[in-house]
């Protein structure tokens, strides 16, 4: 296997005159989970597509597990893939099982693969109900389903958790961790910044077609270098004491909501203030530094 199992160099895709993918570099280590954040037309779906072969690159190149996308025996990788769609096809009139029957027969994989993933997907209750009758988180599921078909060492998930709810999210992320255990390599998008926060391994902020910032999420706040919230909690008092040992670091601003405070901070005045407030004593019951969200550092590369 090759050491980046995805590899895009210079990818372009023009759609008439709108350049949905405009020059985009990227590399996945095998067993990497990553996630592709970017909003409404960013050019998210675009670039999945053209990593699966499935639309022309208008330039530049697209390997995967070392193999052009647009080359001869890219049909042969591909039996290694998993996508799943952002709005999977599914007949209405076939059953859930008979559904992953009809996806199994198109990828060649045995159909005695198709209970064991409906049940791994939590639909075996429904897989002899008409897809007309499932709700949409369980059609979600069953384009799950049908994307792990084949034991796929790569998986594409296109907005996977859209229309689950909060335990089928959880469900889904324990199935990715899973796989994740097995060696494979998983590339998804979503809007949900705050559920793939802590799930991706690095994540690439995508705008206007255009790879904006690529990194663990960690180093992605870092790099944006946004302020530091500490939320502090005590007693009578507290606001004035803090102010005074506080005094001469570069705050942002400080708001009381409650009995608790929060401090905006430079990163860098982090050590600092924590020492100072360690002084503090029994006035301070409490303190948490919070980290700007992926979605705090998305909007700073949208608006930067
Ligand atoms: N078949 C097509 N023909 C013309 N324009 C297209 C086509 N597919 C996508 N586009 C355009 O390409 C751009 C990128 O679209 P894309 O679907 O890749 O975005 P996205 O990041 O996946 O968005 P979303 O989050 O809404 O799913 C948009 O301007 C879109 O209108």
């Amino acid at each position: 296997m090759a050491s980046t199992i995805v590899e895009a160099r210079g990818v372009t895709k023009d759609f008439g005159t709108v350049q949905a993918v405009r020059g985009v570099d990227l590399s996945i280590a095998p067993g990497e989970l990553f996630g592709l954040i970017g909003h409404n037309g960013a050019g998210k779906s675009t670039l999945f597509k053209m990593m699966l072969g499935l639309i022309p690159i208008t330039s530049g190149e697209i390997r995967l597990d070392g193999e052009p996308v647009n080359g001869p025996r890219f049909r042969e990788t591909r039996r290694k893939i998993g996508y799943l769609p952002e709005n999977v096809v599914l007949y209405d009139n076939l059953t859930g099982l008979e559904t992953l029957y009809f996806f199994a027969d198109l990828k060649a994989v045995p159909r005695r693969e198709c209970a064991g993933l409906l049940d791994k997907v939590g639909l075996s209750h429904a897989a002899g109900r008409r897809v007309r009758e499932y709700s949409k988180g369980m059609r979600q599921r069953l384009g799950f389903a049908q994307a792990l078909l084949g034991t796929p060492r790569l998986l594409f998930l296109d907005e996977p958790t859209t229309g689950l709810d909060p335990g089928a999210i959880r469900d889904f992320y324990r199935i990715l961790r899973e796989l994740k255990g097995e060696g494979v390599t998983m590339v998804l998008t979503s809007h949900i910044l705050a559920e793939i926060q802590e799930r991706v391994d690095r994540l690439a902020v995508m705008e206007g077609g255009l790879i904006r910032a690529t990194g663990t999420v960690q180093a992605l706040r870092e790099a944006m270098n946004l302020p530091l919230t500490l939320e502090i909690a005590g007693g009578a008092g507290l606001a004035e004491q803090v102010g005074r040992v506080l005094e001469g670091i570069a705050i942002e601003s400080i708001e009381e909501a409650g009995s608790v405070l929060h401090i905006c901070l430079p990163r860098e005045a982090k050590m600092p203030a924590l020492a100072r407030l360690a002084t503090l004593g029994d006035t301070m019951r409490d303190l948490r530094v919070r980290e700007p969200s992926l979605e705090d550092v998305f909007f700073g590369y949208r608006n930067g």
